[in-house]
C-alpha cells in the first residue's frame, strides 16, 4: 500500500508563497510520527493526504487511486486538528456521521460508532452532546471518527493535545492494538511521549522534510549525555539545530 504525495504544491493565498512547494512524500509502513516547529507544514500535508485540500499542483495517490475518489477516502481517515463540536449531535450520532460520510449505511455506521467510542473509552459519554464534552473528550472523539470505518490509513492531527496521561495511554494502547497493515501519520508536539513509539519519524520545518527515516536514524541524533526518557526530545532539538532552526 502506498500513500503518495508527488511534486505537490498548495498556498492557502495565492499571492502568497505556497507553504509546501514541488513536495514528494511517501507514508512508510507502520506509524510515522510527524514533528515540526508551529506553522511548519504538518496539518497542510495531513489535509492534502486526507484530501480535504486539493494540492494547485501535483498529485497525491493511494495506490494509484486519486485523491477525492471514493475508493481513497474510504480508505483513508482524517482527525483535524480542531474537533469542531455539533451541538445537536451526541458522541454517537457525530461518529455515526463521520462513518457514513465515508461510505458506510446507516447500520453498520451505527453499531461500528458504539465499538470506536469504547475503544477510546467514551462509552459512559456516549448518549452526551459534543458541545457538553470537555476538550480531551472531543479530542477522543475525534479519534473514535478516525477508527470507525475501519480505514487502512490513519492521518490524526496532534491527538493527544489536551488528552490527561492515562487517556494519552490509552491512545497509545489503541495504535499498538491496529492490525493489518494500517499506516498512521501522525503530527504532535508530544515528542517525548510518541517518536520512541514510532517506526518512522518525519521532522519539518518551512514546508520542508528535514529528516525522513527510521526511528532508529531519528535517535541516533540524541546527543551524547542525554538524560534517560530524553533522547527523542535531545533528537528533535540536536537535528533543528543542525538546520539552524531554533528549537
Ligand atoms: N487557513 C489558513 N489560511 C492561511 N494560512 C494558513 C492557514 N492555515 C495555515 N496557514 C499557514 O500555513 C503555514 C503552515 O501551517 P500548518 O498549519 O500546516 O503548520 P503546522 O506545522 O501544522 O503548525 P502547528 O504546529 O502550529 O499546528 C503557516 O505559515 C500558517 O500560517
Amino acid at each position: 500500500m502506498t500513500l503518495e504525495l508527488r511534486n505537490c504544491t498548495y498556498g492557502y493565498r495565492r499571492w502568497k508563497q505556497p507553504v509546501l512547494q514541488d513536495f514528494s512524500y511517501s507514508l512508510p509502513e507502520g506509524l510515522t510520527v510527524l514533528l515540526g516547529p508551529n506553522g511548519a507544514g504538518k496539518s497542510t500535508l495531513l489535509k492534502l493526504a486526507a484530501s480535504v485540500t486539493t494540492p494547485q499542483k501535483g498529485r497525491v495517490a493511494l495506490d494509484g487511486a486519486p485523491a477525492g475518489t471514493a475508493a481513497y477516502r474510504q480508505a483513508v481517515a482524517w482527525m483535524p486538528q480542531d474537533i469542531v463540536p455539533m451541538p445537536t449531535l451526541t458522541a454517537r450520532e457525530y461518529v455515526a456521521y463521520i462513518g457514513w460520510l465515508k461510505g458506510m449505511n446507516r447500520t453498520d455506521a451505527w453499531k461500528q460508532a458504539r465499538k470506536a467510542l469504547a475503544r477510546v473509552e467514551l462509552t459512559d459519554k456516549i448518549d452526551a452532546r459534543t458541545s457538553q464534552l470537555s476538550g480531551g473528550q472531543l479530542r477522543r472523539v475525534g479519534v473514535a471518527g478516525a477508527l470507525v470505518h475501519g480505514a487502512r490509513v490513519l492521518l490524526l492531527d496532534e491527538p493527544t493535545a489536551g488528552m490527561d496521561p492515562y487517556q494519552r495511554r490509552v491512545f497509545r494502547d489503541i495504535l499498538r492494538g491496529l492490525t493489518g497493515d494500517v499506516r498512521v501519520l501522525l503530527s504532535t508536539h508530544d515528542v517525548a511521549d510518541l517518536a520512541e513509539e514510532a517506526d518512522h519519524v518525519t521532522v519539518m520545518y518551512g514546508g520542508s522534510v528535514l529528516h525522513h527515516g527510521t526511528t532508529h536514524t531519528f535517535l541516533a541524533h540524541t546527543p551524547p549525555g542525554t538524560l534517560e526518557g530524553r533522547a527523542a526530545e535531545g533528537a528533535y532539538t540536536a537535528l533543528l539545530r543542525s538546520h539552524n532552526v531554533a528549537a
